[in-house]
């Protein structure tokens, strides 16, 4: 199936800042793309060449088919963009405010409040789309904000820092919101954010973006796989008393296929495994005489892979600084 976005080598820098270095990135149709990354790594630079407000220095960016570098107009038919600063009207209602932006994106005059009610309706701001934007919260101008967007029956939506500014039911509200329109619309959305948790609620994919670079893209389980080979999960036993052979466990234990290492130390067992199998590894212990005292388990999450980037790239931060 063809990409919706397709970014090939894509480049742009600010006299001699690099702010994005050769990103590759094909998002297919339907997916909920998180672009993850700290303040000034580049996110929006990269949004902005994909709707060719902002030219690269190199590489292509095909949007929907189309060259953003060349078609702009065409890229801009079919995207829906809500940038990080939104701006309304604030003496006209979500309502007028919605058909106004209608009109300015040529939508056609027949149905246009109708058309306008649905899709308020759809974000949740029916009860207040006649009250003005200004008594809006800043939940509801985000709403108000992808009301914009959808109208124009986007095939793509970008959204850049959607959740800045929400409170944590406001992101959760905001994220299902975006999760239904994908699932009801078949929408495809590129969302940027330097909120992990909020990306980890909502992407089907995400990549990791520092200091220009796209330095790793996929599901949980695959970034996590890339960072920690295969010990997604650590489970640690305590064991009641210290085992009288350690080697004979081991040797038992090396028959899992699923046990990439184990280390024992006193009472304490830890297992790295590439999945969950605590209940196995407990079975087993059981059968093999062992008393359990207790019993731990971590799984690895964005967190700790976004750190280990960041642990990684330390190096490249003062790259800014030194431009
Ligand atoms: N027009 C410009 N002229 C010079 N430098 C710029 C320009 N636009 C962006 N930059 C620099 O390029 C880098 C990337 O900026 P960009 O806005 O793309 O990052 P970002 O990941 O979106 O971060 P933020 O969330 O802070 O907007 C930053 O260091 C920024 O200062």
């Amino acid at each position: 199936m063809e990409a919706i976005i397709d970014l090939k080598n894509l480049c742009k820098s600010y006299g001699s800042y690099v702010a994005v270095d050769q990103l590759n990135l094909k998002i297919p149709h339907g997916e909920i793309f998180g672009l993850l990354g700290p303040n000034g790594a580049g996110k929006t630079t990269s949004i902005l060449m994909m709707l060719g407000l902002t030219e690269p220095d190199s590489g292509s960016a095909i949007i929907c088919g189309h060259n953003a570098t060349r078609d702009p107009i065409k890229v801009k038919r079919v995207v829906g963009y809500m940038p990080d600063n939104l701006g309304f009207y604030p003496q006209l209602t979500g309502l007028e405010n919605l058909v106004f932006m209608a009109r300015l994106n040529g939508l056609a005059e027949t149905g246009i409040k109708e058309n306008a009610r649905k899709i308020l309706e759809l974000v949740g701001l029916k009860a207040a789309s006649d009250k003005p934007a200004s008594s809006y919260s800043r939940g509801m101008k985000q709403r108000l904000g992808l009301a914009e967007v959808l109208i124009k029956k986007p095939k793509l939506i970008i959204l850049d820092e959607p959740t800045l500014g929400l409170d944590p039911s406001g992101v959760k509200e905001f994220l299902e919101l975006i999760k239904s329109l994908q699932r009801e619309q078949g929408l495809t959305v590129l969302l940027s954010s330097h909120h992990l948790h909020h990306v980890q609620q909502v992407c089907d994919r995400v990549g990791i973006f520092v200091d220009g670079k796209l330095l790793a893209t996929g599901d949980l389980p695959t970034l996590s796989h890339q960072l920690f080979g295969n010990t997604g999960v650590e489970t640690s036993i305590h064991l009641t008393e210290e085992l009288a052979d350690p080697a004979i466990l081991k040797a038992e234990f090396s028959t899992f296929p699923e046990i990439n290492g184990l280390i024992v130390n006193d009472r304490i067992l830890q297992f790295n495994t590439t999945q969950d199998i605590t209940p196995k590894i407990v079975r087993r212990l059981v059968e093999l005489g062992a008393n359990i005292q207790a019993i731990s388990h971590k799984q690895y999450g964005l967190d700790e892979i976004y750190a280990k980037y960041f642990e990684k790239n330390t190096n490249l931060t003062p790259k800014h600084e030194s431009a």
